[in-house]
């Protein structure tokens, strides 16, 4: 459904060539949910927007529903649905209206087309918003109400670029109800990009993660994190206790050992099930262990392991935006 290979992009600023995305090869089949999940300016709008033949590759090549996006652009918008960062919809008009003209465009009758704006509208709770001109609407209802007009032609394949920035987390969830519907109902082939790591776990069967214009990592969320494993922190009496349990730890397969003065951190595939026997053995060695937490790894785990830096420092930006559509609701 979609294949690229070698896709670069490349673009010049003050004379300095920025490489946004560096030779991505990628592969998804129909029906496909994914996610690319990357910190700000990792290259993921630039390859959504060479998918979607807005830009054209510097170099490598690009199949959208069979189509060339070089070649055959036109084709390729016509197999594609894409909700971009930006405003799609118009100021002066209001919403239902945007809405209704969107769905008679793709050719649903007048009563199927307002049967689905009334559905999108209580789906993104724009119900009663509906009949303000778009231009006095928060930027969290436009941002949904560009979301629900991306949903509205139901196509094979759809693109949305970061469609939950913005929103709040109730409007995130019914956002992500809509997509996985879509995805489960009328197989539709949904790429979605997001720095937010809980969208990207909760949503999509498999995530590309994507750091400096590269795929880093492409599998599913559970396969990412597991091949990670479970950390087990322990607290200690004393320094020589701990340094007991940090060898006595080092026997579990797999396993990353760290020490800090008394505390043990222990990263291991299976943590979980080896952390009672490792308490025990302790105990009966006579340096018991005074504290214990065992948590299952995140994404963010994954995206500090394989870049050593955390995703969640660019994530700030979004939740800022969050609290201006609460104020502006
Ligand atoms: N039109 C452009 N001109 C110059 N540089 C650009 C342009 N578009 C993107 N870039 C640069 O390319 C890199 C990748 O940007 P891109 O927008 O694809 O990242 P992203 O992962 O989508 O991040 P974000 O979440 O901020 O949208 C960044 O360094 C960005 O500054």
């Amino acid at each position: 459904m979609i294949r690229t290979v070698g896709l670069t992009r490349h673009f010049t600023r003050n004379k300095q060539t920025i490489e946004a995305v560096r030779g991505l090869d990628l592969e998804i089949a129909p029906g496909e949910l994914v996610a690319f999940l990357g910190p700000n300016g990792a290259g993921k709008s630039t390859t959504l927007r060479m998918l979607t033949t807005l830009i054209a590759p510097t170099a490598g090549t690009a199949e959208v529903a069979g189509y060339d996006v070089t070649r055959d652009r036109a084709a390729v918008r016509r197999s594609i649905g894409y909700v971009g960062q930006g405003n799609a919809a118009g100021h002066q008009y209001r919403g239902r209206d945007e809405l209704m003209s969107q769905a008679r465009a793709h050719g649903l009758s007048r009563r199927d087309a307002r049967a689905r704006t009334e559905e999108l509208l209580e789906a993104f709770d724009l119900t009663e918003h509906a009949d303000r001109p778009v231009s006095r609407l928060s930027g969290g209802q436009r941002r949904r109400l560009d979301v629900a007009i991306g949903l509205v032609q139901e196509p094979a394949i759809l693109f949305l670029d970061e469609p939950s920035t913005g929103l709040d987390p109730q409007n995130r969830v019914n956002l992500q109800e809509q997509v996985r519907r879509l995805n489960a109902e009328l197989g539709t082939t949904i790429v979605i990009t997001t720095h937010y790591l809980e969208e990207a776990d909760a949503l999509a069967g498999r995530v590309i993660v994507i750091d400096h214009g590269r795929m880093i990592a492409d599998d599913t969320a559970g396969a990412l994190k597991s091949a990670l494993g479970d950390l087990v922190s322990m607290e200690l009496a004393t320094t020589e206790h701990a340094q007991a349990a940090a060898i006595r730890a080092d026997r579990i397969p797999g396993a990353q050992v760290t020490v800090a003065g008394t505390s043990v951190e222990v990263r291991a595939p299976f943590g979980r099930s080896a952390a009672p026997a490792l308490v025990a053995d302790l105990a009966a060695a006579g340096t018991p262990v005074t504290g214990l937490e065992v948590v299952g790894p995140t994404l963010d785990d994954v995206f500090l392991n394989l870049t050593g830096r955390s995703l969640r420092e660019s994530d700030h930006t979004a939740e800022q935006t969050d609290q201006h559509e609460g104020e502006a609701a």
